[in-house]
């Protein structure tokens, strides 16, 4: 395992240091990163394949990207300037104006969405509307190690509650994290991919019961099982 992990480290080196010329994505990449714009600003979506991607992510995303074609299932674009999951909302009842419309917000950035390429969070959700269940399709990268050749248990425990927050926010719409629950049971090699299941099982007013599994691509390992609680945002009601 850790011959392996060595092996993708070097290979995500190497790619590193083919991608520092003028051209960072190359060519035949550039349409797959697809961008789309708002009214302020043009973003990228970082959840889309890049070549740090190993060959266990990319088959699973085309196998996702198939179960898309009819509307069952779909791709969450991901920005690191927040222009997704309803912001807006957040921006609306929770921040001070003066910090949104300031230099305050400036340097913001998604946490997961922080590292280059292949380093940190490379990661794809796929939401089942109708199910109310999402797909976290999850590698962690060389700069998420924990213990020696596995991934910090921080990195797992913010990937699952990403996980639970597209999930929640199905059918609450803007939610924030309350509590989570996390049983690590076994420890994730780096740089290798793990899927997590989430679930809404219950909603009860404004509050959403959540669950996931993580395990190997093969589903053979079991890594973690969590439980959440999300809370749907009142907007008669501030944080600060
Ligand atoms: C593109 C981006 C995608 C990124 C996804 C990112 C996902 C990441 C999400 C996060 O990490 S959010 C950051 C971490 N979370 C926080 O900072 C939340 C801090 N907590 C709060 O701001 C408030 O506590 C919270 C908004 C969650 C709830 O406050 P409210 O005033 O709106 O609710 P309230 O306290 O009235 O509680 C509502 C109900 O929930 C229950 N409740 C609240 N917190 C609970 C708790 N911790 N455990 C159990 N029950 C809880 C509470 O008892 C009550 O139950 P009942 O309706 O039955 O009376």
């Amino acid at each position: 395992m850790l011959r392996s992990c060595t092996a993708g480290l070097r290979s995500l080196w190497a790619l590193r240091g083919r991608r520092e010329g003028a051209a960072r994505l190359s060519a035949d990449l550039q349409p797959a990163r697809r961008l789309f714009s708002t009214e302020k600003a043009v973003h990228k979506d970082w959840a889309l394949p890049n070549p740090s991607w190993s060959k266990d992510l990319k088959l699973l995303f085309d196998q996702f990207m198939k179960k898309c074609e009819d509307g069952s299932w779909e791709r969450l674009p991901s920005c690191k300037h927040t222009c997704t999951y309803k912001s807006e909302d957040f921006k609306t009842y929770f921040l001070d104006p003066q910090l949104v419309e300031g230099e305050g917000l400036s340097q913001a950035q998604l946490f997961t969405r922080g590292f280059e390429d292949g380093l940190g969070f490379e990661y794809v959700i796929f939401n089942n509307n109708d199910e109310k269940r999402t797909v976290c399709l999850f590698q962690g990268g060389p700069y998420l190690q924990g213990i020696p050749g596995f991934l910090h248990g921080g990195a797992i425990a913010t990937m699952i509650d990403v996980a639970f927050g597209s999930c929640a926010a199905i059918s609450g719409g803007a939610v924030m994290t309350a509590n989570l629950n996390i049983n690590f049971k076994r420890p994730v090699p780096l740089c290798s991919v793990v899927v997590i299941h989430s679930q809404l099982d219950k909603l009860e007013g404004r509050k959403l019961f959540v669950s996931c599994n993580v395990r190997s691509v093969d589903e053979k390992t079991l890594y973690s099982e969590a439980t959440g609680l999300f809370i749907k945002l009142d907007p008669k009601k501030s944080s600060t």
